[in-house]
């Protein structure tokens, strides 16, 4: 069973129809790379993936289920990643964490969260507001939930990589690889090359005029 599937999806924004007729079908362990240029519609087409926007038409279906009917049971399934990373820049790494955790209803111990944060090189930064980190390091911080959620079953993420150095491109990649071997369904846009060790799917969204 797909874990997400589209029907006839099409946006439109500004009077310009960005894509239409978008049927994708993601199985458990299945990577979509969803590629195009800029304005191409990735970003839309991603967000009304999560629910977020409604499509102009189509529908969404996770797990052979209409979105609009299964909105908390696929919620609870879901990691959205997108361009606004949802941190409060007045908050430490770990405070930012310990709040996603308890709004998304995800029990971890904060030695948990440290852990994951020395996972992801910011030994020494945990407790710094976050408006004062890198901007790497503060993608790094929102990056850290996809080690504390263990329980989902989609990732939409979007642009992922950006602003990462190598180490942090390495250390994202293993961890998609490992969500994908497990069964996660993985759904993605990037401007650079994907390098991952994983068969992939592509989905290309012409720009149009
Ligand atoms: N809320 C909105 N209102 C009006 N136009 C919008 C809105 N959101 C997106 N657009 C327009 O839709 C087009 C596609 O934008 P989108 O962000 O989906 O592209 P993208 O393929 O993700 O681009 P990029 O590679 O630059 O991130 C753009 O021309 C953008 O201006």
């Amino acid at each position: 069973m797909a874990v997400l599937s589209t029907y006839n999806l099409s946006v439109v924004k500004r009077d310009r129809l960005l894509f239409e007729q978008v049927n994708i079908s993601v199985q458990q362990g299945a990577l979509l790379y969803v590629k195009g240029p800029n304005g191409a519609g990735k970003t839309s087409l991603l967000r009304v993936l999560t629910g977020l926007v409604a499509a102009d038409s189509g529908d969404v279906l996770f797990e052979q289920q209409n979105i609009k009917e299964c909105a908390q049971r696929y919620q609870q399934q879901l990691i959205y990643f997108g361009h606004k990373l949802g941190v409060n820049h007045t908050l430490s790494a770990v405070e930012n964490l310990r709040f996603w955790c308890a709004v998304h209803n995800v029990k971890v111990s904060d030695t948990k969260i440290y852990e994951v944060l020395e996972l992801l090189g910011l030994v020494g930064l945990e407790d710094v507001a976050v408006g004062s980190l890198s901007a790497g390091q503060q993608r790094r911080t929102a990056l850290a939930r996809f080690w504390l959620k263990t329980e989902s079953k989609l990732w939409i993420l979007d642009e992922p990589f950006t602003a990462l150095d190598t180490q942090g491109i390495r250390v994202l990649s293993q961890k998609l690889v490992e969500y994908l071997s497990q069964g996660g369904a993985v759904i993605m846009t990037s401007h650079q090359s994907l390098e991952l060790d994983y068969p992939t799917q592509e989905l290309t969204l012409e720009y149009r005029i």
